[in-house]
């Protein structure tokens, strides 16, 4: 039997705002149980039909790179981000300051070579920036649906349609406690296929690709919070 081919997917978000919860319920569509706090990184792997359904299909290793947001482990963490192929940004709907957080997190992955290219930029985070140098494919998914209030999630939305657009990437919202969150034919699940597709296609199938998200030539500024990540 053949090898099979995998990709890497990293997934990045606050502390507590449901990462390991969310990786679980994606590689077991069902939900953990009282998930402990990460300690650097947890891997989980799934297999997902690339092009379900179509001459193309083929099954694919997905590793879910579920990375530890506390801070203490800031400086270490980059070692789990080479290489990257997919990046999962997670924040909790109850807590605007992790959304806000995202793109700090995204810088994080992006200097993972620590060139720090975005570095000097972390107050005025430019899309351009981030989608011209980065072909990686990437989706934001707010956790704890269950828990915000419609306005909270509207709020979040309406700010988040935008930073989505701007990076080229479809967003989810879920309830990683709820095994039908991501069940097969629902649009978040569709949303996520969608996704590891992307994903595979720009690791094992790229042609020449300009850049794969139509960005919007706004540039997307960053909240300058004086603490660089709260926990
Ligand atoms: N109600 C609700 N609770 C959730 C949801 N997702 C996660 N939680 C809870 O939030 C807490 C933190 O979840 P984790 O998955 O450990 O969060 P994490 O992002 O992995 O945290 P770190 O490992 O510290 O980075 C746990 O008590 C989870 O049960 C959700 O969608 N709804
Ligand atoms: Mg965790």
């Amino acid at each position: 039997m053949a090898a099979i081919d995998k990709v890497r997917v990293i997934v990045v978000g606050d502390s507590g705002v449901g990462k390991s919860s969310l990786t679980h319920l994606m590689a077991h569509n069902e939900p953990i149980h009282n998930p402990s706090w990460t300690v650097g990184c947890s891997v989980e792997v799934k297999l997902h039909e690339y092009k379900e359904g179509t001459p193309q299909q083929k099954t694919y290793f997905i590793e879910l790179w579920d990375i530890g947001g506390s801070n203490n482990h800031r400086n270490t963490r980059s070692v789990f981000y080479n290489p990257v192929h997919g990046i999962i940004l997670v924040h909790d709907l109850t807590n605007r300051k992790s959304q806000e957080n995202l793109k700090y997190w995204l810088a994080e992955v992006l200097n993972k070579e620590g060139s720090n290219k975005y570095k000097q930029s972390y107050d005025d985070f430019d899309t351009e920036q981030i989608a011209g140098n980065s072909m990686i494919p990437m989706i934001l998914i707010g956790t704890k649906l269950d828990l915000a209030d419609d306005g909270r999630v509207n709020d979040q939305n309406s700010i988040f349609s935008n930073i989505g657009q701007e990076l080229g990437a479809d967003k989810i919202n879920l309830d990683c406690r709820d095994s039908r969150s991501l069940v097969p034919g629902s649009n978040s699940s569709i949303k996520l296929c969608r996704f590891f597709d992307k994903v595979i296609e720009m690791r094992y199938h790229r042609r020449e690709f300009t850049s794969p998200y139509s960005v919007d030539k706004r540039r997307l500024y960053v909240p300058s919070p004086k603490v660089y990540h709260s926990d």
